[in-house]
């Protein structure tokens, strides 16, 4: 220990294309969207997280919504540098001193991010008065939040179904030995609710009406064992331009996902197949851990069971595997130091 590292924090932050999560002092104190409001007159930042995700689909023209983060990869460089720089000082206690202190991070990134743009968010970290700053690869968090041991010569498979990104690894002694990445996730879940409801029902939603319907009655199967109930949606009717309202079932829901979770089962098939025997012997006992949003799609875990085989375990509390994973990596420093990234 440095004899200045009692005036160091340390926090541990989960970039997600969906989320931002923050932990300081084994405390989760940010989680929030990933959003920013931007005015278009001053060019600043006005509002972040679930303040500009309020005004999503209702700005006028002065002020504009940016979700920094899309697909997986850094859409906005400066909007998601003053995103994060934001979050961190809204972390009530380092507000509370009155200077700003030096801070060790670990900061998980999707897989999918060039060598560019980690390098950029490296950078964006150290201009919040990061002293010392990692990366973690998803994939990896999500394996050691799930409470995976992944320094043993065994093979675990963990699929993260977040908002821009889906990411299937299989991991064992410390390291990724194989991988796949598709930019199927929860995002794109939502687009097709929402061309669902326009191609069959003639109406138009937004995607947080659509977000909402897949929250509410989404699922990944027709073949549920406790259904949710019906569901009511409002919107506007495309051929007479009036709000209108249909009420909605699950099965519909599962019939407008069906293509998309089909290229998930497909991603997953193809890892497997690239399995080293040895660690697909493994998988066959240990199963598959589901994280990310997306996995809390009814119906997904027993679907993805049936087509592969095996048993499907789905994290505890799913949107927070990945930060909670990255928030061990923080305190285990010496020991995951093999696992990140530019140490
Ligand atoms: N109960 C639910 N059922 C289905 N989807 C859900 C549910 N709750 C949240 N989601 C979806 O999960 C996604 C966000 O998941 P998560 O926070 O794990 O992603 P992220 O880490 O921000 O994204 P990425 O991993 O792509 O960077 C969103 O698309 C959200 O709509």
């Amino acid at each position: 220990m440095g004899f200045f590292d009692f005036l160091t924090e340390e926090i541990a932050i989960d970039l997600g294309t969906a989320n931002t999560l923050i932990i300081h002092n084994d405390k989760v104190v940010v989680d929030a969207p990933s959003i920013v409001a931007r005015d278009r007159v001053t060019g600043k930042i006005t509002h972040v997280g679930q303040q500009a995700s309020l005004m999503q689909g209702k700005t006028h023209e002065n002020i504009k919504t940016i979700r920094p983060l899309k697909d997986g990869v850094i859409a906005d460089f400066d909007a998601s540098e003053q995103m994060i720089s934001m979050f961190i000082r809204n972390i009530p206690a380092l507000k509370k001193k009155f200077f700003t202190p030096a801070l060790r991070m670990v900061i998980c990134i999707p897989s999918g991010i060039t060598e560019v743009e980690m390098r950029a968010v490296k950078e964006s970290a150290e201009r919040v008065n990061g002293k010392e700053v990692y990366l973690i690869h998803e994939p990896m968090a999500a394996a050691i939040g799930i409470g995976v041991d992944i320094m043993q010569p065994k093979g675990n498979m963990v699929v993260d179904i977040g908002g821009g990104t889906t990411e299937i690894a299989v991991i064992a002694l410390g390291g990724i030995v194989c991988d796949k990445s598709v930019k199927i996730a929860g995002d794109v879940f939502t687009n097709d609710i929402v061309y669902y409801m326009r191609t069959q029902h003639n109406l138009y939603v937004g995607e947080r009406t659509a977000e909402k319907i897949k929250i509410q009655i989404g699922a990944a199967t027709e073949d549920l064992e406790l259904p949710p109930e019906d569901m009511s949606v409002q919107g506007r009717d495309l051929l007479t331009g009036k709000p209108k309202q249909v009420s909605i079932s699950y099965r519909e829901i599962a019939k407008a996902l069906d293509k998309s979770i089909l290229r998930i089962e497909d991603a997953v098939m193809e890892t497997l197949s690239q399995t080293p025997p040895e660690l697909a012997a493994d998988i066959y006992n240990t199963g598959i851990y589901l994280a990310g949003g997306g996995s809390m799609l009814r119906g997904l875990d027993k679907r993805l069971s049936q087509k592969t085989d095996l048993p499907v375990y789905i994290a505890e509390d799913p949107l927070r595997a990945v930060v909670r994973g990255t928030g061990i990596t923080l305190k285990n420093l010496p020991k995951y130091k093999s696992v990140l990234i530019g140490k």
